[in-house]
């Protein structure tokens, strides 16, 4: 009995992982907290410190956080105050903070590499891991999009946005992956050594990884580093990146879902207060945490329902005005948000880093002949895109589904642009938009070697050649988009009361007149307008229909 009690304090007292969003810190909200668990859920193990909280390290002045008890850490609870980082082995949610060497231990080495290690973003010092990345090429898988050195460069890209220093990469050819560590067990010889004479802490696979496959490169890599994939990866991206209410709910469901089918060894606090071990303890464990974590994931997830209904709403009362929707698509880093600013005037952040722009932002272009439409930026797509990250932003995805045209943005000057633009594609597809017209434009022109040549080919497959940071194209851009728009538009003849002249306005601005005559009840008119234009203006069509 004395230890179900001990038990139940001690599960209650359990901080939450901190990458959650806050709002799951509510106690009103929140089901019984979480314990931190071994498996690395996401690459979050940066050191961020405010920079007066360094200087306080550095002087000793640092006031001395309480002890984590979790008995996992406790052999690492004297070198974590030491360090007065113990604040950030909970923000890190991962218990995997003794890993890495902290500054002021080494301080007084005074030529300690690692001192270098820490460099100033956002007014934060924050630690510089240094990641080694690791990919498998297995045959059968040649119809892969990218190839292996492709996918390993822009797996450099992800680590870089995500914070992180690569200090080297290898990769393997396979017939298949080895159930137990992914790659060969030379290969993971190989990767010791390596990662060892370079003194690494995180290993990035480029394919999602199962949970024994995890534990066992973590444990035959000297369980010194930590071991992580590509999904977690995007997702510790995603993570850092989320502005929004609804982005941070996708996002930590996403997570959630993610580390469901990977939780493994946990409280085993609880084996050394039952005294010793207990037989069959560690399997309740992971089954308690899972019944949590699940309950967490449905509380998120009608978090997150209700968000959308909000959303929903408003977009309906914008779609009540019958202009028509374009959506930006795109492979991440193509200048989609730069677009939507240059057209109108937003600001959105645009920046050549992965991954910019989570939520979706729609503004209305003006067109110089008074015509209007609106520009919707969304999510920018990747190959190997994680199938839970897809299925969490698949509402946010759904806004695509509903406009009248698609512009996929093409960064033409990237090396591997034709497997980008196959990557969206297969993207597109899933999200089954293949019957809403597309308009191909290949952007940065600009930075491309040959521009008259790309323009040239760009006429004869219908692209259109901008660049979205000089303006250059973007006329002809809006011209192509009426153009296009109008293959979407309905053919209507109404007659439109003259006390409805605002109507007559709405069929200017957004559809396109054939003519106008001025009859004895209203103008009767002949125009191609957008469906839900033509729905409004059903009344009187019947009105025609009924005078002829
Ligand atoms: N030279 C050049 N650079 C451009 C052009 N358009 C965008 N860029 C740069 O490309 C980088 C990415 O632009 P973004 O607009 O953030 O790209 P995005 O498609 O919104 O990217 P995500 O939001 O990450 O999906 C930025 O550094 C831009 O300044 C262009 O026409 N020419
Ligand atoms: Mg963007």
């Amino acid at each position: 009995a004395t230890t179900t009690i001990t038990t139940t304090t001690s599960v209650s007292s359990y901080p939450l992982p901190l990458h959650l969003p806050t709002y799951l810190h509510l106690p009103h909200r929140v089901p019984p907290p979480i314990p931190q668990l071994s498996t690395p859920w996401t690459s979050r193990s940066r050191r961020i410190r405010v920079l007066k909280e360094a200087t306080e390290v550095e002087t000793g002045d640092a006031p001395i956080p309480p002890a984590q008890d979790e008995g996992d850490q406790e052999d690492a609870a004297g070198e974590l105050v030491a360090n007065g980082a113990a604040e950030d082995a909970r923000e890190d949610g991962l218990g995997l903070t003794r890993k890495v060497p902290f500054r002021s231990k080494r301080k007084a080495d005074e030529d300690d590499e690692g001192y270098d290690r820490y460099t100033l973003r956002n007014g934060r010092e924050v630690f510089q891991e240094k990641a080694y990345l690791v990919g498998v090429e297995c045959k059968g898988t040649e119809d892969n999009i990218f190839s292996i050195e492709e996918s390993l460069k822009e797996l450099a890209q992800l680590a870089d946005t995500a914070g992180l220093s690569v200090a080297g990469s290898t990769y393997q050819k396979l017939a298949n992956p080895n159930p137990r560590t992914y790659i060969g067990s030379g290969k993971v010889a190989e990767i010791k050594c390596a990662i060892h004479a370079l003194d690494v802490e995180t290993v990035i696979f480029d394919d999602e990884l199962s949970a024994g496959q995890l534990r066992n490169l973590e444990k035959a890599l000297g369980g010194a580093v930590r071991v992580c994939d590509r999904t977690a990866l995007i997702l510790d991206i995603f993570n850092q990146r989320a502005a929004t209410h609804e982005a941070a709910l996708q996002v930590a469901l996403a997570q959630m879902e993610y580390q469901l089918p990977r939780l493994t060894k946990m409280w085993t606090h609880l084996e050394r207060q039952a005294g010793g071990k207990v037989k069959g303890m560690g399997e309740k464990q992971i089954e308690v945490d899972k019944r949590i974590l699940r309950t967490q994931i449905s509380a998120l997830r009608k978090e997150l329902e209700s968000v959308r209904q909000h959303r929903k709403q408003y977009r309906n009362r914008r779609l009540s005005v019958p202009v028509p929707v374009v959506s930006l698509v795109g492979y991440t880093n193509a200048g989609k948000s730069t677009l939507l600013n240059h057209l109108t005037g937003a600001d959105v952040l645009a920046e050549d880093q992965l991954f910019a722009t989570l939520d979706p932002t729609t503004r209305r272009v003006q067109m110089k002949n008074g015509k209007e439409f609106l520009l919707t930026d969304t999510v920018g797509f990747i190959q190997k895109l994680p199938t839970t990250l897809v299925a969490a932003f698949r509402a946010t995805l759904e806004e695509i589904s509903e406009s009248s045209l698609l512009v996929h943005v093409v960064d033409i000057s990237h090396p591997l642009a034709s497997q980008q633009i196959d990557a969206v594609d297969k993207v597109l597809q899933e999200l089954d938009v293949a019957s809403i017209p597309k308009l191909i434009v290949w952007n940065k022109i600009d930075k491309a070697d040959d521009p008259e040549r790309l323009k040239y080919e760009a006429k004869q497959i219908g692209a259109l050649c901008i660049s979205a940071m000089t303006g250059d194209g973007l006329e002809q851009f809006c011209s192509a988009v009426q153009e296009k728009l109008k293959d979407s538009l309905v053919p209507v003849e109404a007659l439109i009361p003259y006390d409805k002249g605002e109507l007559l306005n709405t069929i200017h601005q957004v559809g396109m007149v054939e003519t106008t005559e001025y009859m004895e009840d209203g103008t009767l008119v002949r125009a191609h307008v957008p469906l839900p234009l033509a729905r409004l203006l059903t009344p009187m069509r019947q009105l025609i229909a009924a005078a002829q």
